[in-house]
């Protein structure tokens, strides 16, 4: 298979249909590349075809059995989703959070000033939007500031786990030699998750002393709060029991549609954050950041597409320095760039499912037990449902009334069906606020402006797509703002 699977895929696709079957290894693939398909798929037959056969490298650390993404969807994964909706992502929450989604912009814009003002102006907006996305997330779950170093310390552990967990692994190909782990892939995610785990572990052990001892205020004020409080509300046995084996004995039951107890522990917390928090970490940082750097490599290279941008903010914000939730619906081309650069640069360009039933999709049988990828990608540089599917053309959202909630399968940055992303409010807002206000204070030019080679494009596939060459970007401070 080739490093580049989506476009290759895509090919095949081309030649083989909407819908063919694909044989790696022992493991049969069944790969859907149209809007029709992904339809059946994704809503159709969607409880059938929405079970998860993860790569083994997500058993590194034990991280699978507690991991939203890649846990079947049953009883947990609908807990994770629904505690992830409930005290982080779902729109009323997120107002709650607005004072540190300002914050977090101000912090991204400080960090770019900074760069600008001290003679060294190149700067790496992949990297200050992955600091200022994790700085959003750490306060909203634990209260505190991540410091220089753990923010650094997560940056490359996130980036090295992306890579392992996609290695060609042939414990996936040949899942007999599972046990073997021949190439060390599950151990090397071990090692890394358990990097993550130690920074988070500080937190959760700082917060249940609090607790114990009677500090804190008591109140849900963040999300480990919320997890915490939940873990006491369900714990009837009063039984102190190490994490290890908290791990292997937690069961979660649902009592009625709206409500939930946790049953026999009394540190669900270790369960829900190593899996949910690590994961949302994972989810957000590199999706939303490598995103913000595929547009703004775009709009270096379409520089009309970047004045009329610009324009747009200058007229909307005027001296405001940052876009804010309010200011989203007064711009139309801003929200085009997005669209377009979720598009272009599908940063999750293949979806991955497992069948759990038979199912018939567009006439074919899909066998139980297969694997069924959606080619998000194919699906967005589909030239009968997008002209110049390969071309940076914000404008073409603004004649065509395009949502990515989930309901229109020609455009799926963030999937749909069950497991549609859970972030998506949130990336949303951030989206829009980081890029708006990166481009309103600041002047960006291509460090290879003048020469005409500008910006190398190639993709790198991994978790996320991302740019194959790191980017570093000329900034220049806009002369009417001041200090951040
Ligand atoms: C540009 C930004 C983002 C994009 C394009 C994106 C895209 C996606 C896609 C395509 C999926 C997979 C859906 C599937 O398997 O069917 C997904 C899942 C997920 N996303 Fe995002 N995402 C983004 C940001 C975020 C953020 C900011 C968060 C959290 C704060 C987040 C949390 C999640 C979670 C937890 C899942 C797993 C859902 C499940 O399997 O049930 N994402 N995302």
């Amino acid at each position: 298979m080739s490093k580049l699977p989506h476009r290759a895929l895509a090919r095949l696709a081309d030649r083989h249909g909407a819908l063919m079957t694909v044989r790696l290894g022992t493991s049969l693939y069944v790969v859907a590349s149209s809007p029709s398909a992904a339809r059946e798929i994704l809503q159709t037959h969607n409880a059938s075809l929405s079970g998860r056969s993860p790569a083994d490298a997500w058993n590194g650390g034990g991280h699978g059995a507690n991991s939203v993404f890649v846990l079947q969807p049953g009883r947990m994964w609908r807990t994770l989703r629904r505690i992830g909706t409930a005290h982080m992502l779902s729109p009323p929450r997120l107002q709650e959070t607005l004072a540190l989604r300002r914050d977090a912009i101000r912090g991204l814009l400080r960090h770019v000033s900074q760069a600008a003002a001290s003679g060294d102006t190149t700067v790496s907006v992949r990297r200050a939007a992955f600091t200022a996305m994790a700085r959003l997330l750490w306060r909203a779950m634990f209260s505190g500031e991540l410091d220089e170093d753990a923010s650094r310390g997560l940056y490359d552990s996130v980036r090295e786990a992306m890579v392992v967990v996609m290695m060609p692994n042939v414990s996936d190909l040949f899942p007999v030699l599972v046990a073997a782990d021949l190439q060390g892939v599950r151990r090397r995610m071990a090692a890394l998750i358990g990097k993550a785990y130690q920074l988070m572990d500080r937190q959760i052990d700082r917060r249940m002393e609090e607790r114990e001892s009677g500090g804190g205020d008591g109140g849900s004020s963040d999300f480990l709060d919320a997890m915490l409080d939940m873990s006491e509300l369900g714990d009837h046995s009063g039984v102190t029991i190490n994490r290890d084996v908290i791990r292997a004995f937690c069961t979660v039951s649902m009592h009625d549609e709206t409500s939930m107890v946790i049953q026999e522990q009394n540190l669900i917390d270790t369960l829900l954050s190593y899996g949910q928090l690590q994961d949302l970490f994972i989810a957000a940082l590199d999706t939303t950041s490598n995103t913000i750097e595929w547009a703004l490599a775009e709009l270096l290279q379409n520089p009309q597409t970047m004045k009329t941008l610009q324009d747009e903010l200058r007229t909307v914000l005027g001296s405001k320095s940052q876009v804010e939730d309010s200011d989203i619906d007064k711009l139309p081309y801003l929200r085009a760039v997005v669209k377009e650069t979720l598009r272009l640069h599908s940063v999750v360009p293949l979806v991955s499912y497992r069948a759990e039933a038979t199912v018939q999709v567009q006439g074919y049988t899909i066998p139980q037990g297969s694997n069924v990828l959606v080619n998000v990608w194919a699906i967005h540089h589909n030239a009968d449902v997008w002209a110049e599917p390969h071309k940076f053309l914000p404008e073409r959202f603004l004649e065509k009334e395009a949502e990515f909630f989930g309901r229109n399968f020609e455009f799926i940055p963030f999937g749909s069906g069950r497991h549609i992303c859970l972030g998506l409010p949130l990336a949303n807002k951030m989206l829009h606020a980081m890029l708006g206000s990166l481009l309103h204070q600041y002047e960006w030019k291509s460090p290879q402006h003048g020469s005409g080679d500008g910006v190398d494009m190639t993709e790198k596939y991994g978790l996320v797509l991302s740019m194959a060459t790191p980017f570093h970007a000329i900034v220049k401070k806009k002369q009417h703002f001041g200090p951040v």
